[in-house]
């Protein structure tokens, strides 16, 4: 049906914080007027002071939500982030490809802000060896770029070569993102598209620890826009411009890394230079 209306999935873990996973990624897709669905694959209990337990679900579960999705509604790009074991990364691409839910965006998510582990350490293999092939577009952190490929990434020519790497093992279209990095300037990200072609978005580092859920917000308003139709570049020039806004016009919620305000709509503050 043409004139449906956008939707689209997050499959990941939440957080009863409200900041980050499936309930920022919902939060990001109803500002970006999509209609956002989850497939839940693990529950935390987390704030903005950390993350104090989590547990995943039976893959049985997971199969069962993924089915509930494919036989009613018509899912048109789809997320990945917190995915816990190797177990649950396996059942989740098994299941990715036994339906067809459009572009799909994956958030390697590894360790929390507050230094969790939300993917077992053996699991990385499996990221990289099932998941990553399938990924339309992927957005890993400095962090997460380098435990993928294996380099040691310090400057912008090994945050180019991280993006290189990712693309040989598979992934379309590559953003790394300079969060982590130490510029204490600006926040750039590099973009590799599917073309070959490169850029690096640019945006003001905001000096604040309310950060929490900031990868989750930009990947799911990559997937929001995807689905409404736009042009990869577009879309990940949107992510950018909504997630610095989101951490820009900060709100007061929790006692550590606080989270981002999705009612923002994005700002033009973002500078695009071209390689
Ligand atoms: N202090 C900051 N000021 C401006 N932009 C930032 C800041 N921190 C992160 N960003 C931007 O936010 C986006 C997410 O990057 P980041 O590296 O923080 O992701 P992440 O570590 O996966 O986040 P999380 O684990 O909290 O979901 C990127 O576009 C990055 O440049
Ligand atoms: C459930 C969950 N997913 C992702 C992140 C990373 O932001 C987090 N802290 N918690």
């Amino acid at each position: 049906m043409v004139n449906e209306f956008p939707q689209v999935v997050t499959i990941a873990g939440t957080d009863s914080g409200g900041g980050a996973g499936v309930m920022a990624d919902l939060k990001t897709m109803q500002a970006r007027h999509v209609f956002g669905t989850a497939v839940v694959v693990a529950v935390t209990a987390q704030n903005t002071l950390g993350v104090q337990d989590f547990m995943a679900l039976p893959t049985k579960l997971i199969d069962e939500q993924f089915t509930s999705l494919v036989t009613d509604l018509n899912i048109r790009a789809c997320k990945t982030g917190m995915l816990a074991d190797a177990s649950h990364v396996h059942c989740v691409v098994e299941n990715l490809k036994r339906v067809d839910f459009g572009p799909l965006t994956v958030d390697p998510v590894m360790i929390a802000k507050g230094g969790a582990a939300l993917l077992a350490a053996d699991a990385i293999q499996t990221v990289r060896d099932e998941l990553v092939p399938l990924a339309t577009v992927i957005t890993p952190n400095l962090p997460e770029a380098a435990a993928l490929t294996g380099l040691t990434i310090e400057d912008d020519q090994a945050m180019m070569a991280a993006g290189h790497a990712l693309q040989e093992l598979g992934a379309k279209n590559v953003i790394i993102k300079g969060g982590h990095e130490a510029d204490p300037q600006t926040a750039n990200d590099f973009v590799l598209l599917a073309d070959g072609s490169s850029f690096w978005l640019s945006a003001p580092r905001v000096d604040t620890v309310r950060t929490h859920g900031t990868g989750d917000t930009l990947s799911a308003c990559i997937t929001a826009e995807l689905a409404k139709g736009a042009a990869m570049a577009t879309a990940i020039q949107t992510g950018k411009a909504y997630v610095a806004a989101a951490i820009q016009q900060t709100i007061q919620v929790g006692h550590g890394h606080g989270p981002l305000n999705h009612w923002v709509t994005p700002s033009a503050e973002v500078t695009r230079y071209d390689n």
